[in-house]
């Protein structure tokens, strides 16, 4: 298992260095990798500028997409052309721009169903993908797993205090009363279970949760992530201020 501080921390000037370099990793990981791919996107906005880019050439021109499975770690649960939806972010910067088989898109639904039902759908599709009903450490779920960092030290949508941190075995689990809008996400047995996880942290006002991160601080919902493959950080100079100096 890896800890945050035992992450691989790459520091880029700005926003656009960051997403160049997330970019370039997802890519090479990408085809380094034999056969199906699973990658599991963020939401927010700081992996959009880097899903963009993978849409354009030259990583467009080099990516594995017809082999390569779309998930994300969470959604809110709004439809997916609701301005909040994780799903509308990718679809636009990523989704709808790139060579994608339509049968390779794995949406968290969110329409026609309660939060919990949602839950229960897209943990029998990650399930139905796996093979398996149980996670074997030695085959991750996901070939990349992309989180972000909100400034509380949520990550996904593992918010500080909800009890969505304390399941033990359950893949996916629905979130209420602690953000506007319920939401869906991956738990930390099926965000730990990737091959590789990288985190994407932009902007002065995660100074703060990124040292906490970088501390495996468990006052923080990131602090308490222990992924089973490598961990990386890509973090702007902005957001690493106060763990440079
Ligand atoms: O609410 C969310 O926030 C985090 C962080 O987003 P960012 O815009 O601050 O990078 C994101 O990773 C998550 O997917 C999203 O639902």
């Amino acid at each position: 298992m890896t800890k945050p501080s035992q992450a691989e921390l790459k520091i880029l000037l700005d926003d656009e260095t960051l997403a160049q370099s997330a970019a370039a990793w997802l890519t090479d990981l990408a085809r380094s990798r034999e056969g199906r791919l699973a990658i599991a996107l963020a939401g927010g906005s700081t992996p959009k500028r880097t899903y963009e880019l993978l849409a354009e050439p030259p990583f467009r021109d080099k990516f594995p997409w017809s082999r390569t499975h779309w998930f994300w770690g969470d959604e809110r649960f709004v439809p997916h052309d609701d301005p909040r939806s994780n799903y509308l972010m990718a679809q636009k910067a990523l989704l709808s721009r790139a060579p994608i088989p339509h049968v390779n898109i794995h949406p968290i639904p969110t329409v026609g169903l309660s939060p919990q039902a949602a839950a229960g759908a897209y943990e029998a599709e990650l399930k139905s993908f796996y093979g398996a009903q149980e996670l074997d450490p030695q085959r991750p779920i996901f070939d990349a797993m992309i989180l972000g960092l909100g400034d509380n030290g949520h990550t996904a949508s593992l918010m500080p205090g909800a009890s969505a941190l304390e399941e033990p075995r359950g893949w996916v689990v629905a979130v209420e009363g602690v953000a506007s809008e319920a939401r869906i996400t991956l738990t930390y047995p099926a965000l730990e279970s990737s091959f590789e996880t990288a985190f994407l942290i932009a902007g002065a006002g995660k100074r703060s949760a990124l040292k906490r991160l970088r501390a495996d601080d468990a006052g923080i919902p990131a602090g308490r992530l222990r992924a089973e493959g490598a961990l990386r950080i890509f973090a702007d100079v902005e957001a690493a201020g106060t763990v440079l100096g």
